[in-house]
């Protein structure tokens, strides 16, 4: 049994305006990236998924319930990390820890207390006067802290700081290696690029590309930087697998699709310097699908 499964599921604010005909397949044990720029669909595909949206259209199950229908036990199932985390002011993390417990039969808080110990959240603070990223953590601590066998994690580096990152990391690494599925989105690629082992990538609604992560990038042009003791003889440019090639003095900078072998070929009776060839990050492979991304028009947000 896939973790998530959805058929043509739409959630539409407007006509072209939402989430359109997502057929997705995240199978139990993967960890799955979820990108897009600002405004592609990736809040409204997670919030329709776990049933915070009634569909417009299609169908998805998420271990095995549906969406919708089912969506009590989805909530019970799942770890979830909205957006933006909205928890009353008064209460404390150790307060909504505690109660999450209870709802749950009294299941263990030890788990969750390590979470909280390794997030460094302070626990017993009015959560009225924590920080946005102390926020977060309080959050991401409610979301892994009953080991859930999917954790639905939007954005969940938003506003942490770099170590915290790290820290975040780990503990969805951990997960994936206790066999459970993470699905996250994230605006930060190379976090993705170091977790996931696939993404899709949302455009305008639509997942436009699911790929394995090294697949997308071995499929990108590497950068290649070449400095020279003598101007070359060879003109790099016009190599077969160069494109974008700029000359400059003694220096050469361009992308390169393929192996290596014809290029060395290439620049052997040249007197070479330097050579380096950068392999693309995700952020690469992002920025391809969107160079000739038009702007889209906004509609006014309904409730
Ligand atoms: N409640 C709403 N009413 C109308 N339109 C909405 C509503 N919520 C989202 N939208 C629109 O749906 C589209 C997708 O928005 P969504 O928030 O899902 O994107 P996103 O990929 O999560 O963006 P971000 O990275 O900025 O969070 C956008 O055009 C947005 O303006």
């Amino acid at each position: 049994m896939n973790a998530i499964e959805t058929t043509d599921l739409s959630k539409l604010y407007a006509p072209g305006v939402g989430l359109q005909a997502l057929n997705l397949s995240v199978a139990a044990g993967e960890v799955f990236g979820f990108i897009g720029p600002n405004g592609a669909g990736k809040t409204t595909a997670i919030r329709t998924l776990m049933g915070f949206l009634r569909p417009s259209g299609g169908s998805g199950r998420i271990l095995g319930h549906d969406i919708w229908q089912e969506r009590v036990a989805v909530h019970r199932w799942v770890g979830y990390l909205p957006g933006e985390v909205h928890l009353g002011r008064d209460h404390t993390a150790r307060e909504l820890m505690s109660r999450s417990c209870r709802l749950r039969g009294g299941a263990s808080n030890a788990y969750g207390l390590e979470v909280a110990r390794r997030l460094e959240l302070r626990l017993d603070a009015r959560l009225g006067t924590l920080s946005k990223g102390n926020r977060q953590k309080v959050g991401l601590t409610l979301a892994l802290m009953h080991r859930p066998d999917l954790l639905v994690l939007d954005e969940p580096t938003d506003g942490l700081d770099p170590l915290v990152q790290e820290t975040v990391l780990g503990l969805l690494r951990e997960a994936q290696s206790e066999g459970r599925t993470v699905f996250l989105s994230s605006h930060v690629l190379s976090e993705i690029e170091r977790i996931a082992g696939r993404v899709g990538i949302i455009r305008r609604g639509e997942l436009i590309r699911v790929e394995g992560v090294q697949t997308l990038k071995a499929s990108l042009p590497q950068q290649v930087a070449l400095r020279f003791a003598r101007p070359p003889t060879v003109d790099l440019a016009a190599l077969d697998g160069m494109s974008g090639g700029v000359a400059d003095g003694l220096e050469f900078r361009g992308q390169w699709r393929g192996g290596p072998d014809p290029l060395i070929r290439a620049l052997a009776g040249e007197s070479l310097t330097s050579l380096s060839l950068t392999p693309s990050t995700l952020e690469d492979a992002f920025m391809d699908e969107y160079r000739s991304e038009p702007a889209r028009a906004e509609v006014p947000h309904v409730a």
